[in-house]
């Protein structure tokens, strides 16, 4: 990969780039077409754009289209949570037939083209006569498209911690815009979020990006903090980039969200696009992030380290602690995949240790009817025990999340001592670590097809001119998804889902619940899934 300097006289890189040569309005050579997205159907919004700009060039009118929460509502009930478009704030953009229409590998696939008011249910199970719900508009690509191939300057970033299938993304996005697009000019870069105005950026090309896949990691590098907005914007606009990629966790995308307000008011033709990127799967709507599978995978080589090592002493425990700060969905589906866990503990979970139905009275059961066990936990759980028994220091990263204690060393010490305290037994614990093995490997072959799929579907719709949005898989099919319904929340495991029953018939384990806890659940999870319209 090539590394373009940054200025000697200014950290923002003009050399990379002649802004000058930059056409943010139409191209006469292309006979342009104002496109129409107008439906039938009612749009209601819930805020006002203002549509200013700051005087820095080049810059597009804004308009005062209403563009936040943009929400379509329909016969029986159907909503549909749109995303932004360039069009809401910049009217009367040209349009240019999809480059696609004669590419070969295209043009004898029928239907290639996604119809403009196809959309994907939120929810599939439904009532006979309850309400259609929420849909998000189904990526893909369109007839038309906002940005000719010559125009476009794009950039990647990835923000956040690893992930397995990072590469996987920015080789795709790097192809698809080079072989679906023809565009020419796409940069990495450095870094994270301060690599926009901080750092050197990288020029990416099928060549540079080919087996870039294979490996662990992300080669652009990532970071956490450092999101400085205007500084962000600042660069975007002094370097002529009009299609910008952002691959990472729940804070980036809420970093992407405030890139693209910034970018709107500014009334600048760019397009923001997230790809959301989590090893914990706490990322709301998706089916499940990318790279997860590949980590829940890799997960199994811990757990059977821990089985074998448990199963070859008298009375072995075999701890694995597990990636999943505030979302147990690692530890949950590595445990469901092994089936050699006796207990698997989460965050949402809460779980004792002493006296009746406690942990250390099921260890001792277990050990008794098997003469070993393996307990799995995750990161997360059993932090209001610690805090209570340590000192809590209250430190962050430099992206603000919670820096959490070992919760793993904690309770190998805490178990060993109840068992040399209070028990005949003579207990042997191994406590492995996998933390940081678990996603800094390469993704797996069905991770890879996933990380192709959104890297595509995300090309496609910045093409198409949305922008604001996240591209996810939604009840299997590719979606597009506002931003503000990505960053609202966090998916966390509902332990009054059959997905935890499941686990705990498997298992064996206690609940950890009382009567009233469970009433009380079930109540929060009715109240969430209502709010979510399952
Ligand atoms: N509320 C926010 N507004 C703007 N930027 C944010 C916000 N929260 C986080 N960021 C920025 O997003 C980047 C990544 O955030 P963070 O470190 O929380 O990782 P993440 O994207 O949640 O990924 P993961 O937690 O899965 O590793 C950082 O550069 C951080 O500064
Ligand atoms: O050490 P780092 O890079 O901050 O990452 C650790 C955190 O990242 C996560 O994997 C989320 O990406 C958490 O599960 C974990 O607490
Ligand atoms: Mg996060």
């Amino acid at each position: 990969m090539e590394s373009i300097h940054a200025s000697s006289s200014s950290s923002l890189n003009h050399r990379a780039f002649d802004i000058s040569s930059l056409n943010f309005n139409s191209n006469s050579n292309s006979s342009p077409t104002t496109s129409s997205r107008e439906s039938a159907l009612s749009v209601i919004s819930s805020d006002s754009g203002s549509g200013s700009k700051d005087g820095r060039s080049p810059v597009v009118m804004g308009s005062s289209i209403n563009y936040k929460h943009k929400v379509i509502n329909g016969p029986c009930g159907y909503v549909l949570e749109d995303v932004p478009h360039l069009t809401d704030y910049i009217p009367d953009l040209p349009t240019y037939p999809n480059p696609l229409q004669d590419n070969p590998a295209y043009s004898v696939v029928k239907q290639y083209f996604v119809h403009v008011d196809d959309t994907v249910p939120q929810k599939v199970v439904v009532h006979k006569d309850g309400p259609r719900g929420v849909h998000f508009r189904r990526a893909g690509p369109r007839q038309k498209v906002y940005f000719q191939s010559e125009e476009v300057q794009a950039a990647i970033v990835t923000c956040g911690g690893l992930c397995p299938g990072l590469n996987t993304v920015i080789r795709e996005i790097v192809c698809s815009l080079h072989q679906m697009y023809g565009v020419k000019k796409v940069y990495g870069i450095n870094g994270g979020y301060r690599g926009f105005y901080a750092r050197n950026i990288l020029t990416l090309t099928p060549k540079s990006v080919n087996n870039i896949h294979k490996r662990g990691g992300t080669v652009l590098g990532t970071s956490r903090g450092g999101h400085d907005t205007n500084k962000i914007v600042d660069s975007i606009q002094d370097r002529g980039i009009n299609q910008v990629y952002i691959i990472g966790g729940d804070g980036t995308q809420k970093g992407a969200s405030v890139i693209f307000e910034e970018v709107r008011r500014r009334g600048l033709k760019v397009a923001v696009a997230g790809i959301p990127k989590t090893i914990d799967n706490d990322i709301p709507v998706i089916d499940r992030s990318f790279g997860f599978d590949t980590a829940v995978e890799e997960a199994q080589r811990a757990i059977n380290a821990a089985h074998v090592e448990s199963e070859s002493v008298e009375n072995g425990i075999g701890l694995v602690k597990l990636m999943g700060r505030h979302s147990g969905f690692i530890a949950m589906y590595a445990t469901l995949a092994s089936r050699d866990v006796d207990c698997c503990l989460i965050p949402e979970s809460p779980f004792y240790l002493e006296g009746p139905g406690g942990l250390f009275e099921f260890i001792e059961k277990r050990l008794k009817e098997n003469g070993h066990m393996v307990i799995v936990i995750a990161e997360g759980a059993g932090q209001e025990l610690l805090s209570e028994s340590i000192q809590s220091m209250d430190m962050q990263d430099a992206s603000g999340n919670k820096l959490l204690q070992d919760v793993g060393l904690w309770i190998s010490q805490k178990i060993k001592d109840h068992f040399a305290k209070h028990s005949t037994m003579n207990i042997t614990l191994k406590y492995i670590d996998p933390t940081y093995m678990i996603r800094a490997v390469p993704s797996n072959a069905s991770d890879n097809v996933y990380c192709t799929l959104l890297a595509q579907s995300c090309v496609h719709g910045v093409m198409a001119g949305y922008t604001g949005f996240t591209s996810g898989l939604v009840n299997g099919r590719q979606t597009y998804i506002p931003f503000y319904r990505i960053i609202e929340k966090q998916h966390q495991v509902v332990i009054t889902d059959r997905m935890w029953a499941r686990l705990l018939s498997s298992t064996n384990q206690p609940s950890f619940l009382t009567a009233k806890d469970i009433v009380e659940d079930k109540e929060e999870a009715l109240k969430k899934s209502v709010e979510d319209g399952h």
